[in-house]
Formats: C-alpha cells, sequence, structure tokens
C-alpha cells in the first residue's frame, strides 16, 4: 500500500474521533501484513486521563482481534508539523510492533514525516528490561 493511502485511512479514521474536550480529533491507520487495516481514533472522557489516542486505539483494535504483524502506521492531526505521538503511545508502539516498522506522521496540510519505531523511542523500557 502506498503512503498516500495510508494517510487517507488515517485521515478517515480521524472524523471518527470524540474528543469534546480537547477538540483535537486525531486519526491512525495500523496496516496489518495479513492486508487487514485497523483504524483508530481518540476517544477522550469527562475524566480526562482515562481517555486513548489514536494510536493505541488502532494497535488495541488489532491486537484484541488476535492480529500482531503488523507493517505500517500512520497518524495525523491539524498540527504544524506532523502529529508527534505522545509517549504512552510511543511506548507501546515499541512493544507491540516490530523496531524496524514504517511511522508515518503526517498533517492536513500535506506535510509527512517518515520515521520508524526505534527511531520515536530509542533505548525503550522493555520485556528484557524486566525479565533480564
Ligand atoms: O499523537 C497523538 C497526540 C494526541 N492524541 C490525542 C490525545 C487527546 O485526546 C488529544 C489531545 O492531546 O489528542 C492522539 O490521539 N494522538
Ligand atoms: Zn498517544
Amino acid at each position: 500500500m502506498k503512503i498516500k493511502q495510508l494517510i487517507e485511512e488515517a485521515k478517515s479514521a480521524r472524523n471518527k474521533a470524540y474528543v469534546p474536550y480537547s477538540k483535537f480529533p486525531v486519526g491512525a491507520a495500523l496496516l496489518a501484513k495479513d492486508g487487514r487495516m485497523f483504524h483508530g481514533c481518540n476517544i477522550e472522557n469527562a475524566a480526562y486521563s482515562v481517555g486513548n489516542c489514536a494510536e493505541r486505539t488502532a494497535i488495541f483494535k488489532a491486537y484484541s482481534e488476535g492480529v500482531k504483524d503488523f507493517t505500517a502506521l500512520a497518524v495525523i492531526a491539524d498540527t504544524d508539523r506532523p502529529c508527534s505521538p505522545c509517549g504512552a503511545c510511543r511506548q507501546v508502539i515499541s512493544e507491540l510492533c516490530p523496531k524496524d516498522m514504517k511511522i508515518v506522521l503526517a498533517n492536513l496540510k500535506g506535510d509527512i514525516m517518515e520515521t520508524t519505531v526505534e527511531a520515536l523511542l530509542p533505548g525503550a523500557f522493555s520485556a528484557e528490561d524486566l525479565h533480564g
């Protein structure tokens, strides 16, 4: 799948965001190795801290369906620079996606930044740290 198409998928996922508090909709699209696409949006809550980001929504949806092998993730929001995933999402992405997997960050202006899981969170705390 082309990068532009993946970004379009993330953009349409963004339309589903539930963001009454931040009014900052974010969309994500996660492409699995088997070709399946998992969309994610941010879903907020009056108890602010229990809201979930678009990236984690997409990853958790895939995992909960038993899909664990991914090839690319795109994220988009109406930001000046391509949308930058938060620390919590970087940690989750780092554990559940391959280190060299492509991450495409985008904004509505059409700016695109391509990066990788490893580059998003170098030296991430991992299961190896936990269990030696
Ligand atoms: O990469 C990001 C950055 C922020 N958010 C959400 C969290 C919250 O709902 C809103 C404002 O931070 O945007 C995401 O979903 N993904
Ligand atoms: Zn996040």
